[in-house]
């Protein structure tokens, strides 16, 4: 048997005893850890998934309730054998075989000593009994899901959470088998699904039109629905899902004339309920989609002779501020300008943002399509904070290094650069391609709708993005149109100009963030606006500078 329970083994003193001593030194290591939870609690709005920031002080809630459960087991085991030895007891006595019918009744109530011991079990061992089941050792347990109900993942998390890995599968070409195994990209993880898990993820990425993965993750499902012994889930539970799923699979192909995997579905920004539930297939312009796919798997590198042009030196940029430290730039596409900027903060540096910004995140929004209000992004997986310079010293500090290393201005005060906007992405995260320009990209009649704020700050003329991780698999930034592939290096940053010189969005800079396969990210965005560049960054009516 897989689950058995576990009372009939846990009796003896000595398992009793291995039990105390774990949970105790469990305890000490616990205690510093678990004072992040209470800092966190506040600000915790049920998307845990998307940021590695709140799994964390989820993995602390859980050690937490571990912590209780152990305290709870090793209290009701101690009960239990209590209720165990009034049985026996009962059993060497009163119990024994040769007492059972009319003659045992004699026996034991004709039997001054029988007599004693029953009512002895009826007065002393009996009050023990009830004693022990006058506190409610459940409290405490009851307690802590109940002060920290804040935190505790939703159904919308778990969705979330099989998402992502669908997600991740779909990206980098995971496999089921290996994936059910725990095997990551040939690294080995100490994780097993069961048939219950593969079934339903199979559900979930089905739900959300994932259909190939579905298929193979009920196949998944079944052959260790087989080997388990039913014990999970069942494979009479499981083919019916199996074959309604076959029957639609196969009716969307002849439908579609064609192999499901040239239907290679995701889902889009508005994608709720609902729609996830439609076929959905690659449109035009999500050929971007597929090139950023194959970019985060590491294909599509370019040539050398494509990259022969391109430099990584230092410089000052003929600015004081740089002279004892110039910047190491590494560019990385001519033109569009694409560059690294090396050991532009220090690991301290990163250390105190993502400090500062932990307990502030919250799920990233994006704008909707009429610019007036936003919404949780499906695309955009993550979990952001903003911070302007009276929050904390280091923005200033790290404006004015934008502003030497850029040459362009990065003063908050006039909206010459948007705030500090920090990001965490969690399991999958991940940010689908888009450009940073705001307003170039709608239509002119829609132009005068964007917010005055907005429209007095400008356009994001550039992007400087700092990565305050590094990232052990995944979390690539890459360019689909320029074949370009960050690795996220903590404390560089990403530089790019998202406008030409005439205020045009350039088009190729339609750039994503690969879904994150293991370990964190964290990114913090300075967005420069068009204002306050007039003398930084001279207007052209050459439409190709
Ligand atoms: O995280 C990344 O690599 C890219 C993020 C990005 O493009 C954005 O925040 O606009
Ligand atoms: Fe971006």
């Amino acid at each position: 048997m897989v689950f058995t329970s576990s009372s009939d083994n846990m009796q003896s003193p000595i398992h009793l005893l291995r039990l105390f001593s774990l949970i105790f030194v469990r305890l000490i290591l616990l205690q510093d850890n678990w004072q992040l939870i209470g800092q966190h609690v506040g600000s915790v709005n049920g998307d845990i998934f998307s940021s590695t920031s709140h799994l964390q002080n989820l993995m602390y809630l859980e050690r937490h309730l571990i912590m209780s459960l152990g305290k709870y087991v090793v209290n009701m085991e101690q009960k239990l054998s209590k209720i165990r030895r009034y049985i026996e007891g009962w059993e060497a006595t009163a119990g024994r075989d040769e007492f059972v019918g009319t003659y045992g009744e004699e026996e034991i109530i004709g039997n001054p000593l029988q007599a004693f011991q029953l009512v002895k079990r009826l007065t002393i061992d009996w009050r023990g009994i009830n004693e022990l089941f006058k506190q409610d050792q459940w409290q405490e347990v009851r307690k802590l899901t109940h002060d920290y109900k804040a935190i505790m993942p939703t159904d919308d998390d778990l969705h979330g959470a099989a998402l992502a890995i669908v997600r991740l599968q779909d990206t980098y070409n995971l496999t089921n088998t290996e994936l059910a195994n725990g095997i990551i990209q040939e690294h080995a993880t100490h994780i097993t699904m069961t048939a219950r898990d593969c079934l339903y993820l199979a559900k979930h990425a089905f739900n959300n039109a994932y259909y190939g993965h579905s298929l193979d993750w009920f196949e998944e499902a079944l052959s260790r629905a087989y080997k388990e012994g039913n014990t999970t889930a069942s494979v009479s539970e499981i083919q019916p899902f199996y074959k309604m799923a076959t029957q639609v699979v196969d009716q969307f192909k002849k439908e579609n004339e064609g192999s499901l995997d040239t239907y290679h579905i995701y889902m889009e920004a508005s994608g709720s309920r609902e729609h996830s539930t439609k076929f959905r297939m690659l449109e035009d312009d999500n050929e971007d989609y597929r090139r950023f796919q194959a970019l985060c798997r590491g294909e599509r590198q370019r040539s050398a002779k494509d990259t022969s042009k391109l430099k990584c030196y230092l410089t000052h940029n003929n600015n004081p501020y740089l002279y004892l430290q110039p910047i190491k730039l590494e560019v990385q596409n001519i033109d569009p300008y694409i560059a690294i900027i090396h050991n532009l903060m220090t690991e301290k540096e990163t250390a105190t943002i993502r400090e500062i910004a932990a307990p502030l995140l919250t799920r990233a929004r994006v704008q909707t399509d009429n610019g007036t209000s936003d919404m949780i992004s499906k695309t955009r997986t993550s979990q952001t904070a903003w911070f302007s310079p009276e929050t904390h010293p280091i923005v200033t500090r790290i404006n004015k290094r934008i502003d030497a290393a850029t040459g362009l201005s990065a003063d908050m005060t006039d909206s010459h650069c948007e705030l500090m906007q920090v990001a965490n992405y969690g399991m999958g995260g991940h940010y689908t391609p888009h450009y940073d320009y705001l307003i170039v990209d709608r239509p002119e009649e829609e132009r005068d709708q964007v917010d005055e704020r907005e429209l007095y700050a400008g356009d994001r003329t550039a992007t400087v993005m700092f990565y305050l991780s590094d990232v052990i698999r995944g979390g690539s930034t890459v360019f689909p149109r320029l074949n370009v592939h960050l690795k996220p290096e903590l404390g560089s940053a990403a530089f790019w100009y998202n406008l030409y010189k005439n205020g045009e969005g350039i088009i190729d800079t339609v750039h994503g963030a690969c879904p994150v396969l293991m370990g964190e990210k964290w990114v913090a965005n300075f967005w420069i606006r068009e204002r306050g560049q007039f003398s930084r960054r001279r207007c052209s009516l050459n439409p190709k500078e």
